[in-house]
């Protein structure tokens, strides 16, 4: 890994037999140039090896792949080194992140990989240390801690990226409360360059740069924005432009989300929901563009964000292509920074569109203090499932989906750390302002297949839940994506006719990779269902351990043995007291939804359904929850946050959860 560096990474762009960078090249474009593998002779992929990543949480991570060796780290900022051509573990490396810590994160002990860079491995560990590793050996060479107030709860879950001799990292953490920033630290030494803070922080001390002294009037201070942090991480993408030798960050949404609590008399709340482009050398401001001002439903534009040469109206223009969580399809002049055009590419509620200066029209019925669905909902239209663009077809790859939410203001928050039953997650330190109420639109995922210039879908493919892979494209003109219901799918990249597909163990949410090798092209994918979603709802069968899947033509491998989902039958036949179910619902959304999903409809994901749990653990509820045995893999400890009387709501609201869903008359359930 020693040659990798900034002329390697332009170099082989060209080439593509590395991938060795998060988006394979600068323009994070995930188009590789090989074409060994094509439309024509796709169906004869076959297991080149299988590795095991000896985990059970969600595989975030897209492979590095340089000079024969695979990087690929795993939940909990675990990193293995693989021998790419034969699949046998190099080195592995266990940052040992203290389990308790796994609830300070909204989604997942997740980690999207690791960036390589003159002979060392980078990895952001999910306690919010960044680590820089011997790439031969494995062995550490320096850790510093990311994290500048212990008062929030931030976390790294993104891949770490390299340019210009410094390694650029970014925070998690807006949903409990963080103020966002992105930092940059000497490739070297670790030593901290500059930080550039998102959102403005307490206007009683200095503002930290003109950028947010012009932020600031865009914020009401009544709101005390600055105790919840404002919001703003830049938890996923930031990629480098050598060309204009600036950066792009996506930042995150509102903390907390409401937009009346953060910010009472309104405002844009800069730069929530937009990309910033700053100098890559000293983290000054160049411009930004807002995707969604006044962000009040967790709309980060944290997704990934690809550079493209594309013409306009006859002009070649450099552009930014952006499909953030809010729906619409972005297209931005990145010298300027200037609006060029947008349009939804799924169904949206929230706004009617945009006005020729960039700016949403918005449905000011969405915005309301009382019960509204938001759709596309919080997990966005699209989330962190990067999306792909091909120049040879002009088209963008995006892991589209919709999973319905419902929400209205919380009438009881009080500011930072309010909790009230019924306010999403509140009780384990999520700063939302917001309830969770019962939605009616239908969910689903879908690959969409997107023509920029048009602003126009070109084909697309209906999976069968949301929560799917990212994307691969390729000069064979194919493209490739995991699925909710574990496969590996290879369309055609222009007619979108399904060619190939390949059972996977679990789920699949991470993107595939594919480079060259002793003259032969391969595609790798790492596996493993979890995330956000993943963590408590799933549709395929199996739950094998995290595995990395690597294919080839005539590959003769045999695949791994699939592990089948252990699930309990509906639980069932314990009395209940029914007078204690809203009560019960309401506790249910402030402490348990977002791990374990939906009782009755989750069939359990990661983390397993409360409405299938074996009746004896039903009936000894409280001895999990109170100081319970899955607190050393993560699970919050409520002692002294729910009582006796909680988990008795807790327990009667499961049980008639199950009950609804039970088939059946109405006067049989719920004995
Ligand atoms: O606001 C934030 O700081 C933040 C962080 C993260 C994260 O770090 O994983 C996610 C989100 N937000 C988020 O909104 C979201 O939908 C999400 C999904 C996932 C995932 O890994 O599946 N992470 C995150
Ligand atoms: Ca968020």
């Amino acid at each position: 890994a020693g040659h990798v560096d900034d002329a390697h990474i332009e170099a082989n762009a060209r080439t593509g037999k590395d991938w060795p960078s998060h988006g394979l090249n600068y323009q994070e474009n995930r188009f590789s140039p090989l074409k060994q593998i094509h439309s024509g002779n796709v169906d004869q992929l076959g297991l080149a090896w299988s590795y095991k990543l000896d985990s059970s949480r969600g595989v975030e991570a897209t492979p590095i792949v340089v000079n024969g060796v695979m990087y690929v780290s795993a939940p909990w900022s675990v990193v293995h080194a693989v021998d790419a051509r034969t699949g046998k573990a190099l080195w592995t490396y266990d940052p040992q992140v203290p389990r308790e810590m796994a609830y300070k994160g909204c989604c997942d002990v997740v980690n999207r990989g690791v960036a390589v860079y003159k002979g060392k491995v980078f990895v952001g560990a999910f306690d919010g240390r960044l680590i820089a590793l011997d790439a031969a050996t494995g062995r550490q060479v320096w850790s510093t801690d990311t994290i500048d107030n212990k008062n929030f709860s931030y976390t790294i879950t993104g891949a770490p990226r390299v340019f210009k001799g410094k390694v650029y990292i970014g925070n998690g953490g807006a949903e409990y409360g963080a103020r966002g920033y992105v930092t940059a630290y000497d490739a070297e030494t670790g030593k901290q360059v500059w930080r550039f803070y998102t959102v403005p922080g307490d206007p009683a001390r200095a503002y930290e740069s003109k950028a947010l002294e012009e932020a600031a009037k865009t914020w009401d201070p009544a709101g005390r924005y600055w105790e919840s942090g404002g919001g703003g991480t830049v938890w996923n993408s930031l990629v480098f432009d050598p060309e204009l030798d600036q950066m792009y960050i996506g930042v995150g949404n509102g903390s907390p989300w409401a937009h009346r609590k953060r910010s009472p008399a309104g405002g844009d709340n800069l730069y929530l929901g937009s990309i910033v482009a700053l100098d890559p050398d000293t983290g000054a401001y160049k411009w930004h563009y807002q995707e969604t001002p006044g962000d009040n439903w967790d709309f980060t534009s944290a997704q990934d964000i690809v550079q493209a040469d594309i013409r306009i109206d006859g002009k070649l223009r450099k552009v930014l292509l952006h499909a953030p969580k809010n729906g619409y399809f972005f297209v931005i002049d990145r010298q300027s920074g200037k609006f060029i055009s947008a349009r939804n590419f799924v169904p949206v509620n929230w706004a009617r569109g945009y006005d020729g200066n960039g700016r949403p029209i918005m449905e000011e019925a969405v915005r309301g203090a009382g019960k509204a669905e938001i759709i596309p909902g919080p997990l966005g239209a699209h989330n962190w499932h990067s999306m792909a663009y091909s120049p040879q077809t002009g088209l963008a790859y995006i892991p589209a989906q919709h999973i319905p939410t419902a929400m209205a203001d919380d009438p009881n928050w009080t500011g930072f750390n309010s909790n009230t039953p019924g306010q999403l997650m509140s009780n384990t330190g999520w700063n939302t302002g917001r309830v969770m109420l019962e939605p009616s639109s239908p969910p689903f995922g879908r690959l969409i297949v997107w023509d920029p210039v048009r602003q126009k879908e070109a084909w697309h493919q209906k999976h069968v839940s949301p929560w799917n892979g990212g994307t691969l494209a390729t000069a064979g003109d194919l493209v490739f994506q995991g699925t909710a219901d574990a496969r590996l799918v290879a369309y055609h990249a222009r007619s979108g006719k399904k060619l190939w597909a390949a059972p996977m163990g679990s789920g699949v949410i991470a993107a595939p990779v594919s480079y060259e090798l002793d003259g032969r092209q391969y595609v790798s994918i790492a596996v493993g269902w979890g995330g956000a979603f993943g963590l408590g709802d799933r549709v395929a069968d199996f739950k094998s351990p995290g595995t990395v899947y690597t294919f080839v033509l005539g590959g003769k491998a045999p695949m791994p043995e699939r592990v089948a989902y252990q699930m309990n039958a509906l639980i069932g036949g314990l009395k209940y007291d029914q007078q204690l179910v809203p009560a019960g619902a309401a506790l249910y959304n402030s402490n348990c939804i977002a791990c374990h999903g939906y009782p009755g409809i989750s069939k359990g994901g990661a983390l397993p359904s409360l409405t299938y749990l074996p009746v004896a653990m039903i009936d000894n509820l409280g001895s999990f929850i109170i100081n319970g045995p899955a607190t050393s893999r993560g699970m919050p400890d409520f002692a002294g946050k729910l009582s006796d009387d909680d988990v008795q709501k807790l327990r009667a609201f499961i049980l008639a959860m199950a009950d609804a869903v039970r088939p059946g008359l109405p006067a049989e359930k719920g004995r």
